[in-house]
């Protein structure tokens, strides 16, 4: 195994943060889809060509005015005839401008419409590559927010102003030239440009994100409501509160009214900076014109022309103070989906060792993990879980049992302490290696649309229909089983999962477990795997669980005692230690809190 200097307990990237603009670009450049020189040579003479002939077609047209006080413009002559070509040219630059805008604009959108698949793409495979915790860290909700709207929100952005923001860029150095060239005293509005500009465009770098942030998360507490109300249905039809969801829904869809409404004001202070922005500009500029026409500097037409070139830098300036909001918003949602590209960063670069030929020993050493924010759950436990035995976890509900179930399963990073399974230390290798020697059965099974075979195969992709029978018929749920004939009419072509008619949670579970024969996984921990079942299935579905773990490393959770006394060892835990620790018999023998919880368990069931 090659030796690494990274453990899983560091993590390079945070994906809860957006990403920074260096990353973000790092990204972009990584994408397959990231345009060559070629593109970005013909992307900046197209833009180049569109600004210069809008700023060219503005002097030219301020440059007229010297015809009608009879002088002469240079290139062009005096008269009719010079006034004749002038028009002329002033026209061909229009149609440049014209042509060049849809050209600038197309080059844009096939080049982001690319980015946006192959984007997406990345963060699916980041997903499906980082370590779970990280994942999990995120949430379900995150991710595919990320995923869909976070990378629409940029690519929307770039059709809708992008080739827009790109001109209003480019128009502010391209008019100085333009104005420097008529006069270099017109450089002398520079200096009012940032002036004019700071103090508004602080304003609302600031005070937008906030106020946006205030939106979003109104928005995910007003869509979380809706979620809880829609799932809770029943209960509340059951409990006849209407009234009170209603109500609740209806405070939740205010606040993100009034908090859409709170940036209102920022966009009109920013309108209204604006104004003035532009009319300082431009009076500037009058009042420069006047001047120098007045000292002779510079022919009316000239002062006219640089007169034309501020005049049409109004839009511009408006579009500054515009996109800023709409950028910050773009570039913060860009942030969010490239951190989630990032994550697979998180992987331990490490060679994975061989997987583990046989049951491997489970080793915890001093292992602490607590939930973020949160008292340690486990504080340094230690507990070894031999190779090719079953040890049952019991204990009270939050003594930290499916903690450390989906610790062992590598769902959780711990804090400190290590997890070895077979000698490997699982915080040294990739978890793709650790989900290969451990499989986590829960309560919530999860069946792919599709028919059973389908299911069945992705866990096992080689197996024959044969196989697939075998491991069904090891779980219980055999050809001429009950639960086959009732829930399974067309055997393996019977189609499951979402958009289908839902089987039983016995049958599901079965399912699941006929998933892990077919893995056949070194380690195997089932918690809460067999307690959905009714008494009538219980047994038969806890026997199917039995012959799964039979020969494996396996821990089960135990909800109900019957799990626990068919197990080799028994493990009562208490507040995430360690408190009772042998077979069923030791135990019984020892008189503690086990044989306690088993004398009281038998005692109901006797009076069942
Ligand atoms: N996602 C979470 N965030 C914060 N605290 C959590 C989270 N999940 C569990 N806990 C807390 O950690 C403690 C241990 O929970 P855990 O589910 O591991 O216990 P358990 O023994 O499996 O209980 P049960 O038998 O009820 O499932 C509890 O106090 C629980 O409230």
């Amino acid at each position: 195994m090659t030796a690494t200097t990274f453990s899983s307990y560091d993590r390079r990237h945070d994906a809860l943060a957006p990403a920074s603009g260096r990353d973000i670009v790092r990204c972009l450049r990584s994408l397959p889809g990231f345009p060559g020189p070629g593109w970005w040579l013909l992307t900046a003479a197209v833009f180049g060509l569109n600004i210069a002939s809008m700023t060219g077609s503005s002097t030219l047209l301020g440059r007229s005015v010297d015809f009608i006080s009879g002088l002469a413009v240079p290139g062009f002559g005096s008269g009719r005839e010079g006034f004749t070509v002038l028009l002329g040219v002033v026209g061909v630059l229009m149609f440049v401008e014209l042509v060049t805008r849809p050209a600038a604009a197309y080059l844009m959108f096939s080049a982001t419409r690319r980015l946006t698949v192959d984007l997406r793409r990345r963060c699916l495979a980041a997903t499906l590559e980082a370590p779970i915790p990280d994942v999990l860290e995120l949430g379900t909700g995150n991710v595919m927010t990320r995923l869909t709207k976070d990378i629409d929100t940029a690519y929307r952005a770039v059709q809708s102003i992008g080739t827009r923001f790109v001109v209003t860029a480019l128009m502010f150095p391209f008019t100085f030239v333009a104005l420097a060239l008529i006069s270099p005293w017109y450089l002398l509005l520079l200096i009012l440009l940032p002036a004019i500009f700071a103090v508004p465009l602080k304003r609302t770098l600031t005070g937008l994100p906030v106020a946006t942030n205030a939106l979003s998360t109104a928005q995910a507490r007003r869509n979380n409501m809706l979620l809880d109300t829609i799932r809770g249905l029943p209960t509340i039809r059951a409990f006849g509160v209407r009234g009170w969801a209603t109500q609740r829904l209806e405070r939740n869809s205010w606040d993100t009214v009034q908090r859409e409404a709170d940036r209102i004001p920022l966009f009109l202070r920013l309108i209204g900076t604006g104004y003035l922005a532009y009319g300082v500009l431009l009076a500037g500029a009058i009042a420069l014109s006047t001047h120098l026409v007045a000292q002779g500097a510079l022919t009316t037409g000239a002062a006219s022309a640089a007169v034309v070139l501020v005049v049409r830098l109004e839009m511009h300036v408006f579009n500054v103070l515009i996109f800023t909001g709409e950028i910050q918003n773009a570039l913060t949602a860009l942030g969010r989906a490239v951190s989630l590209a990032l994550l697979s960063d998180n992987a331990i670069d490490a060679s994975a060792p061989d997987d583990c030929p046989e049951s491997p020993e489970v080793r915890i050493e001093d292992l602490v993990f607590r939930y973020p924010g949160g008292a340690p759950i486990i504080d340094g436990l230690c507990l070894t879980l031999e190779a090719g035995t079953t040890t049952a976890l019991v204990g009270a509900s939050g003594a930290g049992k499916s903690t450390l179930a989906g610790l062992i399963a590598g769902l959780q990073r711990p804090a400190s302490g290590t997890i070895s399974i077979g000698r490997v230390d699982t915080s040294t290798v990739p978890d793709t290696w650790t989900a290969r020697q451990v499989s986590l059965i829960s309560q919530e099974v999860h069946l792919f649309s599709g028919t059973l075979r389908e299911d069945l195969r992705m866990a096992a992709p080689d197996a024959d229909d044969a196989a697939l029978t075998a491991a069904l018929t090891r779980v219980g749920l055999a050809p001429d089983s009950a639960g086959w004939q009732r829930w399974l009419p067309e055997g393996l072509d019977t189609l499951i999962g979402a958009g289908n008619d839902d089987l039983s949670p016995e049958v599901e579970q079965q399912i699941s477990l006929a998933r892990m024969v077919l893995v056949d996984p070194p380690v195997l921990i089932m918690d809460e795997a067999t307690s959905e079942a009714g008494s009538d299935n219980a047994r038969s579905l806890e026997r199917a669980a039995q012959a799964v773990a039979r020969g494996r490393t396996s821990l089960v959770v135990a909800h109900r005692l019957d799990q626990a006394v068919a197990a080799d060892r028994i493990i009562l835990m208490d507040h995430g230690v360690v408190v009772e620790d042998g077979s069923h018999r030791e135990l019984l023998a020892v008189g503690g809190r086990y044989a306690e919880l088993h004398a009281r368990w038998s005692g109901s069931r006797n009076e069942d």
